[in-house]
């Protein structure tokens, strides 16, 4: 029988990125204000950098599912996994585009530029005999962009698929042409780091097969 997980997220690719690696998540998206939760700790802490961004919002997002998942006795206990995306450009932290407006003025930027994709990861051990460890890290992805035309960046906004996803290029989707190449773990591009959740649960001595159907 395999540990349970529960996927704190909504991403369709975090989703899929699991189920293409034999894992069978149950998903429990939060319904965290992002941007209040960078707020708040900007106050008290003082910017953050694109990391401590990631971190944060991963953390907040699991632990808004691990309450809840506390609150209803019908749901399964298991290993909460909540992460958060975002790129790291010219010292700016870059979710996802505010509209097509944005996301254009970012490929203008971004055009034959680098860029860093951080995804935070955070893990509550929420299992009936767990540890109840709860913790976090970042995988960092160095992504260097190819130079687009003006009409390039306008015919890919235009598909819309840049205004749904952190840094407005999605690199297993019509964003593929626009990637020259990567240094760091592929799969936490899409927004799921999954040798770095290896990691992560072999802190907690859950072995990743364990977590296979
Ligand atoms: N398919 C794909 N998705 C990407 C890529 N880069 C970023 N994303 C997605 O962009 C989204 C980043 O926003 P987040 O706030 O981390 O996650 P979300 O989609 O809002 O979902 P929550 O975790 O519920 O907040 C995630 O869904 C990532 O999977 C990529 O290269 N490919």
């Amino acid at each position: 029988m395999a540990i349970p997980l529960i996927l704190a997220s909504a991403s369709p690719a975090r989703l899929a990125t699991l189920r293409s690696a034999g894992v069978e998540p149950t998903v429990r998206a939060s319904d965290v204000d992002e941007p209040a939760v960078v707020q708040r700790a900007e106050t008290d802490l003082g910017r953050l950098d694109a990391e401590d961004v990631a971190l944060l919002l991963a953390k907040a997002k699991c632990e808004s599912v691990a309450t809840a998942v506390a609150e209803d006795d019908s749901a399964p206990e298991g290993l909460i996994v909540g992460c958060d995306s975002v790129l790291a450009l010219d010292g700016e932290t870059l979710g996802k585009p505010a509209d097509a407006s944005d996301a254009v003025d970012r490929w203008r930027r971004m055009s034959g530029r680098t860029g860093v994709l951080h995804t935070g990861h955070w893990v509550i051990d929420d299992r009936e005999d767990g540890t109840g460890a709860t913790f976090g890290a970042v995988a960092s992805t160095t992504v260097h962009f190819a130079d687009l035309s003006a009409e390039e960046i306008d015919a890919y906004v235009a598909t819309g698929e840049p205004l749904h996803v952190a840094g407005a290029f999605a690199i297993d989707g019509l964003g593929g042409a626009y990637v020259r190449g990567i240094e760091g773990d592929y799969h936490n591009v899409v927004g799921i780091s999954l040798p770095l959740l290896r990691e992560m649960l072999a802190e907690i001595d859950v072995v990743w097969h364990e977590l296979l159907t």
